[in-house]
């Protein structure tokens, strides 16, 4: 069964002067478990908006969403949030730790909402999972004092704290340089196979997108399937064979060994 389901869903908005404005146009999409897909599009064509429905946060204006084989617009708001509590975690472009809470507390955070055994080892949980990222040593380091790759990994930290099975990364290396946006994207795919969690990763970085098992495009709110063509890796420069001759001898203007200089 797959784990999210999207059948001809769209989104409008209804705007102050009354017009509707339409974003999604019969947007239909599968998701399997384990499943790696990425979305690129421009700015403004809905990508944040199809990012809020796939993750629960908001409700398709019309079409079909289901979660797990649960069709998603039948359940209260507070199934939906139990749901998305459950079964979810978003990493974002800026990370959004909370600026006055450790490393530690930061990932402690969707524990909270936890039962039984998770909730009472909740500690334990949340520092084996900052070790998991490399991060066992920074348990009481404020984000204000983590470069940023060690800050978007405390956020993988705790987006992945609950072993949701599906992870939303918008944009996660976009505060990155490339170096260390590569590393945390292998981090994250390394965990996210681990947990056989499914990754649905939005970004405007075609090497970021070719990490993914299924690529798409998002135009004007429209969804379509796209084969990526690999990045071409740049060619070495050609660098001048080393001279042969000794460069003093051959410069133009160099003195001449004669007698008197040999
Ligand atoms: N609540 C809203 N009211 C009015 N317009 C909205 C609303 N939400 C989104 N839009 C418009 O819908 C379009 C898509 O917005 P969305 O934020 O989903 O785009 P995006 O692809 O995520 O853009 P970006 O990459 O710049 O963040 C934009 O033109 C935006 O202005």
């Amino acid at each position: 069964m797959s784990l999210l389901h999207l059948e001809r869903v769209t989104r409008a908005v209804r705007l102050p002067d009354d017009t509707v404005l339409p974003i999604l146009h019969d947007v239909s999409l599968t998701v399997n478990p384990g499943e790696r897909v990425s979305i690129v599009g421009r700015s403004g064509s809905g990508k944040s908006t199809l990012l809020n429905i796939l993750g629960l946060l908001d409700n398709p204006t019309t079409g079909i969403l289901h979660f797990d084989g649960a069709d998603v617009s039948r359940l209260s708001q507070r199934r939906r949030d139990r749901l998305r509590g459950d079964n979810v975690g978003f990493v974002f472009q800026q990370f959004n730790l909370l600026e006055g809470r450790t490393a530690l507390e930061n990932v402690l955070m969707p524990l909270m909402y936890s039962h039984g055994t998770e909730f009472w080892r909740r500690t334990r949980i949340a520092s084996e999972m900052l070790e998991r990222v490399g991060l066992g040593h920074r348990l009481a380091s404020l984000p204000g004092s983590l470069s940023g790759g060690e800050q978007q990994r405390v956020a993988i930290a705790r987006a992945l704290v609950r072993r949701p099975r599906l992870i939303l990364a918008d944009e996660p290396t976009g505060a990155l340089d490339l170096e260390t946006g590569n590393s945390v994207m292998a981090l994250m795919d390394e965990i996210v196979r681990e947990d056989g969690a499914s990754l649905v990763t939005i970004t405007h970085d075609a090497a970021i997108a070719e990490r993914s098992d299924r690529h798409f495009r998002l135009d004007y709110g429209v969804l379509r399937s796209e084969t990526l063509v690999p990045v071409p890796v740049p060619a070495a420069p050609v660098l001048p064979d080393p001279p042969t001759a000794p460069a003093l001898s051959a410069a133009p203007g160099a003195p001449q060994a004669t007698e008197e200089n040999a």
